[in-house]
């Protein structure tokens, strides 16, 4: 990349370019997002949001092009990882493991500590600690992967579709606890079809269009 990202940069992509299988994804995406700033992403199913979410954290390495990740590259998975926590659409829990453990593994593989109880009840989750997620409802395991992300609270939280099977208290708990990570200075992403939802807590909006990106009204 030609000019290294400075401290205020979070999020650097220039002319990144992603293709997978035969289909070519994202067709010269470039974006900078300051840290701490809150970034809608919208777009048509199949557009590509999860792809660029999982480009962002490391998940997929670019075709062509270049990103930064406050400051690391992209290629350098292992940084990239410490620094960012992706809530995936379906949750990325894992199923035999009860809520609590859930929550106490990816304290673990971050070395952090953390009031799991606390985070439980927080989502209304208390009473379903000791039950394995394979056994929860698409809307628990939606709010138990939100628990996870207000408690590890990594620098960059990237989220797809938080308000997808939830009810109305489900929602708000959404925009309250991801305003909270905003709050505290926290970069976050937000994929959704809900843009006048994802704008309260992520006002800047982009739209992924035939492969580009684009700032939107
Ligand atoms: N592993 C893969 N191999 C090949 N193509 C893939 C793969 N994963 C996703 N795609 C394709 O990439 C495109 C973008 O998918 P993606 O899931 O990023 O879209 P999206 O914007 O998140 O959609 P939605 O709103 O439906 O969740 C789709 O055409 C999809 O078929």
């Amino acid at each position: 990349m030609s000019a290294p990202a400075g401290p205020g940069f979070a999020l650097q992509l220039r002319d990144v370019w992603l293709r997978l299988g035969r289909e070519v994804i994202l067709r010269g995406v470039t974006l900078d997002v300051t840290a701490g700033e809150g970034l809608t992403l919208l777009g048509e199913n199949g557009a590509g949001k999860t792809t660029l979410l999982r480009l962002l954290g490391s998940g997929l390495k670019p075709t062509r092009g270049e990103g930064r990740v406050l400051g690391f590259d992209l290629r350098d998975g292992r940084a990239v990882r410490d620094a960012v926590h992706l809530m995936p659409v379906d949750g990325g829990l894992y199923p035999d493991l009860t809520c609590e453990e859930n929550l106490n593994f990816a304290l673990t593989m971050h070395g952090q500590s953390g009031d799991v109880g606390a985070a439980l009840r927080r989502v209304d989750l208390h009473g379903a600690a000791t039950r394995r997620t394979r056994f929860l409802s698409a809307g628990m395991r939606k709010r138990l992967a939100l628990a996870r992300a207000h408690l590890l609270a990594r620098p960059v939280t990237l989220v797809d579709e938080p308000f997808a099977n939830l009810d109305d208290a489900g929602r708000q708990l959404v925009l309250t606890l991801l305003g909270e990570l905003r709050a505290g200075g926290r970069t976050l992403v937000v994929a959704a079809h809900e843009p006048a939802l994802a704008r309260q807590v992520a006002p800047r909006t982009l739209r992924l269009h035939a492969g580009q990106l684009t700032e939107s009204a």
